[in-house]
């Protein structure tokens, strides 16, 4: 029976030892490399800036809110506090103040690596300090010791059908996790609401430990006929192995796993994904089922699975025109999709106004490591010629391409081809902000999320009202 084979694969593999332990220890009272010691000092330092602050404003007027806001899917309407990153509509994003060159620059490597290790990120995330190596260090040890799967989440794995798309199957992974939940079971405990931070940050490095083997074994049921998952090895950091657990050994394709997650980590907090998170989270539901709800955005064609979608679409463009093409032959061709009423995937975004960052340092890794791939001359061409196309068309407020114009191309050059997986990269990526948000939204007690929606009826009187006051 096809399940009890499954079942059969999933006793054989020992995605790592459970005996090791998760705590490590501490270098000196400044560099510390305990991350929660570090959070239980900073967290109540920042909510006395914070009481500070709101005594002196809270009646301060930011913004005024248009009807355009409330339909248009909140654009730029200020409505969140998020710690971890900024976006800038032109310069795109900084992680705690640091753009993506410095972060680049400045975090640390892997032996021999140029790309910071996601470890790092996670560390200035939660923390806003650029770590010392022995901070990184310390996560990818801890992390490295929490990486177990509970039985039954491989058994889940083992038992979904062919059928249902990686990201359903991370969804309902991530979500089936939640048994093991620190915070809910505090919560039902009725721990106080000031330690709620510490349950979440365990819950989250626990997630953030577990989901490389997760994301694994989907790939190998999916895409190698589930054969064996390899085992995590406590040497190797957070990338490394995760590419190893995907079988991919090669270390440029490491080095650009690292440079791919770091970048897809954190949008600030009103991107899908993240709002999603915090929005579940809010309702003090834990940090496994706030993940999924994260991801579950993903999933959306206009959010992460655009990445799936661009190379959907290259693919489309190189069956039809193959590698030959002209810039003429290929603008006619970007045209005739429009007209067809299709989006060009990888192009546009909510908020940035400029080519984004993210697609920048990507093209540069293309440049220096794959400067004659066809796919890559594709993605290139289509840069010159696509932003026109779209100011021709007059409807997309940004041109430019984003993150997603420009994975693909990457992950195909190394020979991971199974582009419905590439959101599933996205979605280990991303744990990285939503969970460090949830992290800092818990330690700074902020409440259930719930704004107010009016009828279209309402609006009318509101709008009227106003009106007639001005
Ligand atoms: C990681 C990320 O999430 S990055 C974004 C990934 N998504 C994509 O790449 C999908 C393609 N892009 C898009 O669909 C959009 O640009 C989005 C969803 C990213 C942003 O949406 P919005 O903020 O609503 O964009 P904007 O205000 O510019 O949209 C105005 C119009 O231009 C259209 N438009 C925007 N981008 C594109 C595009 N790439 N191709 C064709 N039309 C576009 C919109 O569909 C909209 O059309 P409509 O008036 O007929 O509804
Ligand atoms: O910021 C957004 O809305 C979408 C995006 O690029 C991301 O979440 O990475």
């Amino acid at each position: 029976m096809a399940l009890s084979a499954r079942a059969l694969r999933s006793s054989v593999r020992s995605v790592v030892s459970k005996s090791s332990s998760a705590t490590f220890s501490t270098v000196s009272a400044d560099g510390s490399t305990n991350l929660k010691e570090v959070l239980s000092k900073k967290i109540p330092a920042h909510n006395a800036k914070i009481k500070e602050f709101r005594t002196q404003h809270n009646s301060t007027i930011v913004q005024n809110v248009t009807i355009d806001m409330i339909y248009g899917g909140m654009r730029s309407m200020k409505g969140m506090v998020t710690e971890t990153s900024v976006l800038d509509h032109e310069e795109g994003i900084r992680f705690r103040g640091y753009s993506i060159p410095e972060c680049q620059k400045l975090l640390p490597k892997a032996e021999g690596g140029e790309q910071p290790i996601p470890e790092a990120i996670w560390w200035l995330l939660c923390t806003g300090d650029i770590p010392t190596k022995a901070q990184a260090d310390a996560i990818t040890k801890d992390w490295n010791a929490r990486a177990a799967l509970p039985a039954h989440v491989l058994r889940l794995l083992d038992v979904l059908p062919e059928s249902l798309h990686p990201m359903k199957q991370f969804v309902a992974a991530v979500a089936a996790l939640n048994s093991e939940s620190k915070f809910a079971d505090a919560y039902t405990r009725g721990v106080p609401k000031v330690s709620y931070w510490e349950y979440a940050y365990e819950d989250s490095m626990n997630l953030l430990a577990q989901l490389p083997s997760v994301a694994a074994i989907i790939y190998s049921n999916l895409f190698r006929n589930g054969s064996v998952v390899g085992v995590v090895d406590s040497n190797k950091d957070w990338s490394a192995n995760f590419c190893n657990l995907l079988g991919f050994n090669d270390p440029i394709f490491s080095e650009l796993m690292r440079l791919y997650l770091v970048i897809h980590a954190d949008h600030e907090g009103g991107n899908v994904s993240a709002h999603a998170c915090h929005l579940v989270g809010s309702a003090l539901s834990d940090p496994y089922l706030s993940y999924s709800a994260a991801i579950a955005g993903l999933a959306g064609p206009l959010h992460g699975l655009a990445n799936q979608e661009t190379l959907v679409f290259l693919s489309k463009i190189v069956a039809d025109l193959g590698h030959g093409y002209t810039e003429d032959q290929l603008g006619d061709w970007v045209r005739k999709h429009l007209h067809s009423g299709q989006v060009v995937p990888g192009y546009g975004h909510a908020v940035l106004r400029k080519t984004d960052a993210r697609y920048e340092c990507q093209r540069q890794f293309a440049l220096k490591h794959l400067p004659n791939d066809d796919l890559f001359r594709l993605v290139s061409t289509l840069y010159k010629i696509t932003p026109n196309i779209l100011l021709e068309q007059g409807k997309a407020k940004n041109p430019w391409p984003n993150v997603d114009a420009h994975s693909g191309v990457l992950l195909t050059h190394f020979g991971l081809t199974e582009m419905n997986y590439y959101t599933v990269l996205f979605g280990v990526s991303r744990a990285l902000g939503c969970l460090s948000q949830l992290i800092w939204a818990r330690g700074m007690g902020l409440p259930l999320e719930r704004p107010k929606s009016h009828s279209t009826e309402g609006l009318i009187k509101l709008a009227a009202a106003a009106t007639k006051k001005a």
